[in-house]
């Protein structure tokens, strides 16, 4: 008898610990990183994912909220090999369903090999097996909901001020703190705005930049974010994370399409084809830029070459499909955001200018 069990796509409903009680489901994902389990239990790009750690000890420096990169946990339900007491506190806490002493190996590896899967959790002195099931199979794919940037958007215009030296508009379609901390440490305010944020706001606000941040789910899902893309290209110097890269991609006649299982953890190598630098990134996605459309690839990933930077000199656009601004992983490529202030004419204090793509 066990008191939680996970369903999933391929079939298999696996036994294992309840940690945090709950019945749930949501696609499920992983990541491979060994610290920073606050920053991405609080990453709103996990919004209705299942999220299982491979690395087996989770919790085991506490937990301690200036290290969040939102106001909650977003990922449905947790899994790792082992949850420290502390971690499972702040599952209980929050409602989220967790459970462990479970072969996250062969999870990973399942979801490896078998591409992503929708599971069903059931946690709870009362579970069932069926119950696991019947939330399998109630698990919408991620690009059926429709509506996942009101789940994880701002709903009023909130303002972070960071020295007033330039204005960035930052549309919110899941932003992660870390993302408006790099730009005010580079003396930006942020304007973080609704995902649904229309023109005329923009117009009003008159920004020096605007940047459209990561998020959970499928970017075709993100249609009013890609107009103001489209309303302002060229006009306003634009920029992008993750989901932001995909949605500019999209905006600018590229196309955007699902991967088998995407790019999970903090140690995944990018080349800079201009300079032929590589450095190491975390990333944390499961769609990818297919055609880059207006736009010049100018990183590429090192294990696929699927397209890691784009940029457009002409049109002032500069994204990332990784995620620069860390938290968790490294901090190799922060001087993405002295290039993003860069288009806005301030020099941020990078330490060498950026190369344009036609040099
Ligand atoms: N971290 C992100 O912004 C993720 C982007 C998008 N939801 C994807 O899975 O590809």
């Amino acid at each position: 008898m066990s008191d939680a069990y996970l369903a999933l796509e391929d079939g298999r409903v696996v036994e294992a610990r309840g940690r945090a009680p709950g019945r749930t489901r949501g696609e499920l994902v992983f990541t491979t990183a060994y610290t920073g389990y606050e920053e991405s239990l609080t990453d709103p790009s996990y919004e209705e994912q299942v999220l299982t750690f491979s690395y087996p000890l989770i919790g085991n420096y506490g937990v301690r909220e200036e290290r969040f990169e939102s106001d909650r946990i977003h990922p449905r339900a947790a899994i790792a090999r082992e949850f420290t007491d502390d971690v499972v506190e702040w599952f209980e806490k929050e409602g989220v369903p967790a459970i462990d002493h479970i072969d996250t190996r062969d999870l990973v590896t399942a979801v490896r090999e078998e591409g992503a899967m929708k599971c069903g959790i059931a946690v709870g002195d009362d579970a069932t097996p069926e119950d696991a099931k019947e939330e399998l199979a109630q698990c919408k794919g991620m690009s059926e909901h429709t509506d996942i940037g009101a789940q994880v958007s701002t709903v009023e215009h909130e303002t972070y001020e960071g020295g007033g030296e330039t204005d960035v508009a930052l549309v919110d379609c899941g932003a992660k703190m870390s993302i408006v901390d790099s730009l005010n440490e580079r003396g930006a305010d942020v304007h973080v705005l609704p995902h649904d944020t229309d023109a005329e706001t923009i117009e009003e606000l008159d920004p020096d930049v605007l940047f459209i941040s990561n998020g959970p789910g499928d970017p075709a899902n993100f249609t009013e974010a890609q107009s103001l893309v489209e309303e302002f290209v060229g006009e306003v110097p634009l920029a992008g994370i993750c989901l932001g890269q995909q949605v500019i991609a999209r905006a600018l006649g590229g196309t955007t399409e699902k991967m088998a299982f995407g790019h999970r953890g903090v140690n995944q190598p990018v080349r800079d084809l201009n300079t032929g630098k590589v450095v190491m990134t975390t990333q944390n996605h499961g769609y990818t830029v297919g055609e880059p459309g207006d736009l010049n690839v100018t990183q590429v990933n090192v294990n696929d070459d699927t397209a890691e930077g784009l940029e457009n000199d002409d049109l002032n656009v500069i994204t990332r499909q990784y995620h620069p601004e860390a938290h968790p992983g490294p901090n190799d490529s922060l001087d993405f955001f002295d290039d993003v202030l860069g288009m806005a004419g301030v020099d941020a204090g990078g330490d060498e200018p950026r190369v344009a793509a036609s040099d």
